[in-house]
């Protein structure tokens, strides 16, 4: 625990003699300086998190606290700098490379984004084109079940099968985020978003489904009314805000109540859409965080002692946590059939022995066994099993064929193969490298298609965007205008001396003028800096899989040759050292293919970061000759006059 102390000097205002307290004292879980970069403040605050919600375990973290004081930038990040990525991008990473790293589990995540806006949810995750203003978004309404159950009826649910698939949703669901002004902060949100991750996972071969969620949750300025001086529209956001956070302090006032014994039974989560939807967050089964986003100025501290008194109360809500497991009879269901197909081929088996094999197996039976054996190989599941028919003839066939295969791969038609290459081998090599064999050469065959897809993406030309155009469009020119208006540069630029006239008249020369003197490009050359390190490391890491994959080809050329050539010699000494080669050869191929492994795993990660550092590249394009145009508009106005 870490304390925190505001001094706020009496008020001369109300004389010498005044009651009012000085000294403000707060503990708290952690503490995260100002200068705290995005990324310790993911580790610190939602790593562990994640990792609890792929066992099953349910989380959340929400960032509370006055506009302006970073609630955005903690939960969904800056705007510019891919180093500013928030907690829900570095979740959206986390997650789908923790997935990568459990190769027995069988995952599915989903996404769905909710905004509240005066107390009337709607999908952020709707298609954006005809999106002008909230309203035009699909309204979401709770529903209770007759279990007592909420639902969010109408919020989207998207399955996403890899990062860039959620970022890409991220960033449709920023689309639509609706951003307005108020006279505190020109972009202030006046909406509370939930972004929600579905996790699901399963062990390979168990019927336990572990089920999690896990929001991030960017609530809308907490402010006083009366502070804000606003009017109209924007005064009755601000009651519908004050009112749901208002509900949202009574709901934790009452669970602190009854954590501590003090009767209250009942929790008013109904009272409002954002209690109702945090439900499970505030009183359940939840791993919760609270951020409480503070402006750390003299003349904000009443703002922050009140965030602070709110945290310290959330601080003190037990939660108590269980994961969320259950057996899917779907599963159950499908694995039973497998048990009882394997019992039944173990009895055909058995009765087959007793009885003593009999005959030759005839053509159709290698018909049926390669497209068996085809239909196996095609099988993307970790649960493919093939069926050989029960018979140990065809299951020595169905071996001998598949080492043909791995020597000579299937025709694409999946032809029977020719009776020659069924024939069982003259040394018996051992199963364990036929086995590491054949996931190599469909490893290699797959990976080689990953590679082909990346360096694609690698070779495109730098301008083309890589994201959905169309959501695109409208970030732009937002961005674009909320930038010109809250750049200090911006401001400061009347200090500056007037261009020559020749220079306003000539657009070129006032593009670069205004380069000189009012744009600040950091985040942009930054950025393409980024992306320049990105690209190189990428082709370093593509020079690094072709030497691989040559290496591993050569070495399992090497290893077939020699586990067939070992046959030939009868000598047991010979035979001995032969296998001593095989296992050798093994390693090596092991060792090569780990390394081989690292380096797709490292190109894997860095094409999401790749695009990120497109789009924002381009993001900034536009936002600086929207800035520019926007200047030189205003020059060559002031030059008519
Ligand atoms: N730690 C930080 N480092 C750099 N810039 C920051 C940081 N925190 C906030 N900012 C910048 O301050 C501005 C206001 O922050 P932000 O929009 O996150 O506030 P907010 O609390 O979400 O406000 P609102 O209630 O209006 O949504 C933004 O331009 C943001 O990029």
């Amino acid at each position: 625990m870490l304390g925190v102390q505001i001094c706020m000097p009496k008020s001369m205002d109300q004389g010498y003699i005044n009651n009012q307290k000085e000294l403000y004292s707060f503990m708290f879980d952690g503490v995260l300086p100002h200068n705290c970069k995005q990324d310790e403040v993911f580790d610190r605050l939602a790593a562990e998190l994640l990792l609890g919600t792929l066992e099953g375990v349910n989380a959340t973290i929400f960032a509370y606290g006055q506009t302006g004081s970073g609630k955005t930038f903690t939960i969904t990040g800056g705007p510019e700098r891919y180093a500013d990525r928030g907690l829900i991008p570095r979740s959206i990473s986390f997650l789908f490379h923790s997935i990568a790293q459990r190769p027995t589990f069988l995952h599915k995540v989903g996404i769905s984004y909710l905004e509240i806006y005066n107390e009337a949810g709607y999908d952020l995750l709707a298609p954006a084109e005809e999106t002008r203003v909230v309203e035009d978004l699909p309204r979401v309404h709770i529903m209770e079940d007759e279990d007592g159950r909420l639902h969010m009826r109408n919020l989207s649910l998207h399955a996403v099968a890899s990062e860039e698939e959620a970022l890409n949703l991220l960033f449709l669901g920023e689309t639509n985020r609706t951003i307005s002004e108020t006279p505190m902060n020109m972009a202030s949100s006046r909406s509370h978003c939930i972004f929600t991750l579905h996790i699901e996972s399963r062990q390979v071969g168990q019927e336990v489904i572990k089920r999690s969620k896990m929001h991030l949750v960017d609530l809308a300025g907490s402010e006083r009314v009366s502070k804000t001086r606003i009017l109209g529209t924007v005064l009755s956001e601000a009651k519908h805000i004050n009112l749901s956070l208002h509900f949202l302090e009574q709901v934790i006032i009452s669970l602190q109540e009854r954590g501590s014994g003090q009767g209250r039974a009942h929790i008013p989560f109904r009272n409002s859409m954002l209690t109702t939807a945090l439900r499970d967050s505030l009183g359940g089964n939840c791993r919760t965080v609270m951020v409480a986003n503070v402006a750390a100025t003299a003349d904000q501290a009443e703002e922050t002692i009140s965030t602070c008194r709110f945290a310290q109360r959330v601080a003190m809500i037990g939660n108590s946590v269980t994961a969320n497991e259950e057996m899917d009879p779907a599963v159950l269901v499908r694995m039973l059939q497998q048990e009882v197909k394997d019992l039944k081929q173990e009895i055909r088996l058995l009765k087959a022995s007793q009885d003593g094999a009999g005959g030759a197996l005839t053509a159709q039976h290698y018909t049926d066994l390669s497209t068996a054996m085809a239909a196996y190989l095609a099988d993307p599941s970790l649960e493919a099993s093939l069926d050989c028919g029960g018979d140990m003839r065809l299951i020595r066939s169905a071996m001998a064929m598949m080492k043909a295969m791995i020597q000579k791969p299937l025709p694409p038609e999946n032809a029977a193969p020719a009776a020659h290459a069924v024939q069982p081998a003259t040394w018996p090599v051992p199963e364990d490298i036929q086995q590491q064999l054949s996931s190599l050469q469909s490893q290699i065959e797959h990976r080689d298609s990953e590679i082909r897809v990346l360096m694609k993406m690698l070779h495109r030309p730098a301008g083309e965007a890589v994201h959905n155009s169309r959501s695109l469009s409208v970030v732009r020119g937002d961005m674009a205008a909320s930038c010109v208006f809250m750049s200090g540069k911006q401001q400061s630029s009347t200090q500056e001396p007037w261009p020559d006239l020749e220079v306003i008249a000539d657009r070129e020369r006032a593009l670069q003028y205004w380069e000189e003197h009012h744009f600040d490009g950091s985040a942009l050359q930054e950025n393409k800096q980024a992306l320049r390190q990105h690209y190189r490391e990428a082709k370093q890491l593509g020079d690094k899989l072709d030497s691989g994959k040559e290496t591993i080809t050569r070495l399992r050329t090497e290893l077939q040759s020699k586990s067939s050539c070992a046959g030939d010699d009868d000598s047991t000494a010979a035979s001995h050292k032969g296998l001593d080669e095989l296992v050798e050869l093994r390693e090596n191929i092991q060792q090569e293919s780990g390394s081989y492994r690292e380096a797709l795993d490292r190109l894997r990660m860095l094409k999401p970061a790749i695009e990120h550092l497109q789009l924002l590249i381009e993001k900034g394009q536009t936002s600086k000759i929207a800035k520019f145009d926007a200047w030189h508009a205003l020059m060559q106005l002031g030059s008519r006059h």
